[in-house]
């Protein structure tokens, strides 16, 4: 059999199933595509992926690329789209069956059914390896029966599904299946942008790639024993160690969930196991919650009236977007964030519910827009987690009791000796 495995959101090759079942060919290749779709101009005017996450992805190629290669498993890495490229390389290569990470929203869905289309003798295996707890191991019949309240989810959860194992690789392929892929992994500027350098106020100045991700494992849970204190800290603002900062690598797939837990259990072993240790992985559950969530909404997870399919009066005023955008409102707090997230494409996560609560619910602006433009920065950018939490912070997800922020008293309490504030405004007045 030759196989092909597709790396779309997967980008590792510890704890990949696809890569596993992929690895019993005779003949085995893998494939990468910077797809169009992804690097064009949304509705409202933004690049969908902006430099930031670019420039990760290109680390994370290479660190990909690097390791398939001790694996003998050449990587072909493309730019455009991959109706045209995978199907070249499954015909080019007579590849009987196509491995990739199952994915089931709008655009993602619709890239493989147009390669599908296209290379009808050919066998797709999509499965799901996003999740800390499998979709074949959580206690409902059915998507639709997934609870709109996170803790009935996560309580239910946590009694009756075991995370599972990591999915060792037992051998490499031959030395000749390292075969000359005449592709190279674009540039910056091949993708369209301007070289730059991160800003050195950066709260995320780490490189893609699973090294990288588990260099920072090392630091956080090892080195400095973060872990430990992780609940008492997590809301912080300033510098690398408030979180855990894995979010970018979680979210292209160099590291799994399922590693990220294992390693904690490990760390509760060894050196402590208290609320902070619990809590890492309580917030890995609210992510798997919200791919829960797309799972059953589906696509109702991009509309304007969300989940709830609750009406408001939604705005779409340029001032106001201009100014939220380039961090001239006038809430100093919401300001701070926004500058931190245009220049560094990394924003706390109790920045992130400030000026989205603003947005939407102080400012009554479209919440789709401020979506997209999360979309277009975040180093760290989910499809899920992105939608999801913004349709909680705007009144149309899962938010129960509805909330809206007080900037002020939010600023107060998380950065009363303004610290935060100074370090992105310094050049402004507030
Ligand atoms: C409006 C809004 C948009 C967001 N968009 C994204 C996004 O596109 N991608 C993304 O990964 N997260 C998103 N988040 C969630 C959260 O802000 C980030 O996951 C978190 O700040 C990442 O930092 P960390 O890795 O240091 O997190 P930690 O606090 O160390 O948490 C560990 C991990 O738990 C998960 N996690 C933590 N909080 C959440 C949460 N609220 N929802 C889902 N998962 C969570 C993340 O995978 C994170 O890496 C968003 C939150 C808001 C309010």
């Amino acid at each position: 059999m030759n196989n092909i495995i597709w790396f779309r959101n997967d980008l590792r090759i510890e704890d990949n199933i696809s890569l596993v079942h992929a690895m019993k060919g005779k003949k085995v290749i893998a494939y990468y595509c910077f797809e169009s779709l992804f690097f064009k101009e949304d509705i409202y005017g933004f690049k969908r992926t902006e430099k930031f996450r670019a420039k990760f992805l290109i680390e994370t190629l290479k660190n990909l690329k690097e390791q398939l290669k001790q694996l003998h498993i050449p990587l072909f890495v493309y730019q455009g789209e991959s109706a045209t490229h995978l199907t070249q390389l499954i015909n080019l290569h007579q590849i009987d069956n196509v491995y990739l990470q199952k994915e089931w929203t709008r655009d993602e869905q619709d890239i493989v059914n147009m390669v599908k289309n296209k290379a009808r003798s050919t066998t797709f295996i999509e499965t799901f390896d996003q999740f800390l707890f499998h979709p074949e191991d959580i206690p409902y019949s059915s998507y639709d029966s997934i609870p709109e309240i996170f803790t009935s989810f996560r309580k239910k959860c946590e009694l009756t599904v075991k995370v599972r194992p990591i999915a060792k690789i037992t051998h490499t392929l031959p030395l000749d299946n390292l075969i000359e892929t005449h592709t190279h992994i674009p540039t910056i500027t091949e993708l369209g942008f301007n070289e730059f350098t991160v800003d050195k106020r950066t709260a995320f100045p780490f490189k893609g790639g699973t090294s990288e991700a588990k260099e920072r494992i090392d630091h956080y849970f090892w080195k400095t024993r973060k872990l430990a204190y992780y609940k008492k800290t997590r809301n912080g603002l300033v510098g690398t160690d408030y979180s855990s900062k894995l979010s970018p690598w979680l979210a292209n797939g160099s590291i799994s969930p399922r590693m990220i837990f294992w390693e904690v259990k490990h760390f509760e072993k060894e050196i402590t196991k208290n609320q902070d240790t619990y809590w890492l992985i309580f917030e890995l559950i609210w992510r798997d919650y919200f791919k829960y969530i797309s799972l059953k909404h589906q696509n109702t997870i991009f509309l304007q009236q969300g989940i709830l399919q609750k009406k408001y009066d939604w705005k779409n005023t340029k001032s106001i977007k201009t100014d939220w955008i380039n961090g001239m409102t006038n809430e100093p707090f919401v300001n701070a964030n926004m500058k931190e997230l245009a220049m560094t494409g990394w924003m706390s996560n109790r920045g992130r519910q400030n000026v989205a609560s603003f947005w939407s619910k102080e400012k009554e602006q479209d919440w789709r827009i401020g979506a997209a433009y999360f979309e277009s920065m975040l180093i760290d950018y989910d499809v899920h987690s992105n939608y999801g939490n913004w349709m909680y912070a705007s009144g149309v997800g899962n938010d129960p009791r509805d909330r809206k922020f007080n900037i002020k008293i939010q600023a107060e309490r998380y950065d009363g000796n303004g610290k935060y504030q100074r370090l992105w405004l310094q050049d402004t007045l507030f």
